[in-house]
């Protein structure tokens, strides 16, 4: 079943830029430019993109936030700008920049608004807080006012309000930024549990392309307010053209060597880097250069996947 469904959708806004010193000129951004996707339920889908790409306009309209100037948009079966108050018990969202607790308040009250403005039954809001409790370790902190908590404490709790009235699609904004390495874990380790085991369908945005890695059976790209790229991350190395690097220490320095079948990407010293295809061999340009070239250690690095993803961004810049 699809939880959420666009249909060539739009959304354009008018800005006034500047076009001397006493004239400006109105003129149209196409923020989302005919969007088309669907998710299932269950599925978690990483949504990513360069800045001004279209990705908050999209949750944005997702969320009820912003009508669409065009097309069609469902989630969770109902019209999000038309119906945001049915959405509202159907949806969570986290934006990491942002925090939906109360400030001076302990945190335990803000579930406990969260209770009442979504009336949670008492049972499965004891059971939902439990477990949230259980897998965030937030057991000490129930009582802490949120502006004591640390930036991954207090995207705990956020992550907790946000899914105790069992949402059916979780949004997701950059919910690990400005988090260390340990916090970030925690709330990748969450996510992961919350949907297998609710099968809470996840929409995540994120500049840290590891959340994808280690959350998402899909991605989806977008740019300039249009999808390049949907399926898995596998599928983005053939589609950003990805490639390997050999790496050659060579018996002395000189200048960059020729090989058929690489370029020579970077020179230091007696140590060169050639790229070549992903999905070519490395075996013919490994005898290739130590045929031609007296070789003293080589290694082969595979493509990481922020280069294949800002190979992608550029080419569609460029295209
Ligand atoms: N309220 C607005 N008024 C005018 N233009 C807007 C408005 N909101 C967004 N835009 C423009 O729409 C485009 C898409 O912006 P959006 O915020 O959706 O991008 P994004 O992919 O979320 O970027 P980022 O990664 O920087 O958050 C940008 O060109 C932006 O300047």
């Amino acid at each position: 079943m699809a939880l959420i469904e666009l249909e060539d959708v739009r959304r354009t806004f008018t800005v006034r830029a500047r076009t001397g010193r006493f004239s400006r000129e109105k003129r149209e951004v196409r923020a989302v430019d005919g969007l088309s996707f669907t998710v299932e339920a269950g599925e978690c889908v990483g949504y990513i993109g360069p800045n001004g790409a279209g990705k908050s306009t999209t949750i944005k309209m997702l969320t009820g936030i912003l009508v669409p100037s065009g097309g069609r948009l469902r989630v969770a079966g109902v019209d999000p700008a038309r119906e945001r108050v049915a959405l509202a018990r159907r949806i969570g969202v986290v934006f990491g920049q942002r925090t939906t607790l109360w400030w001076d308040l302990p945190l335990r009250d803000s579930f406990e608004l969260a209770r009442r403005i979504y009336r949670i039954p008492d049972r499965r809001y004891r059971e939902n807080l439990d477990r949230c409790v259980e897998l965030l370790d937030l057991d000490g902190l129930l009582d802490t006012p949120v502006r004591q908590l640390s930036l991954g404490q207090r995207m705990r709790g956020d992550l907790a309000a946000a899914l105790l009235h069992d949402p059916q699609v979780l949004y997701l904004d950059e919910p690990t930024i400005g988090l260390d390495v340990v916090s970030k874990g925690r709330v990748r380790e969450f996510l992961r549990a919350v949907n297998r085991e609710r099968g809470t369908t996840v929409l995540l945005t994120t500049h840290d392309l590891t959340d994808i890695e280690q959350l998402c059976g899909r991605v989806m790209v977008i740019d300039h307010g249009r999808v390049v790229y949907d399926g898995g991350l596998d599928g983005l190395h053939e589609a950003g053209e990805s490639e390997r690097t050999l790496v050659v220490d060579l018996a002395e320095s000189r200048a960059a060597i020729v090989v058929p079948g690489a370029r020579v990407v970077k020179v230091e010293g007696p140590r060169q880097w050639l790229a070549f295809p992903a999905q070519e061999s490395a075996a013919p340009i490994v005898a290739a250069v130590a045929a031609r070239y007296p070789l003293v250690d080589l290694s082969v690095r595979e493509p990481a996947i922020e280069d294949v993803i800002a190979r992608m961004y550029t080419e569609v810049a460029i295209g």
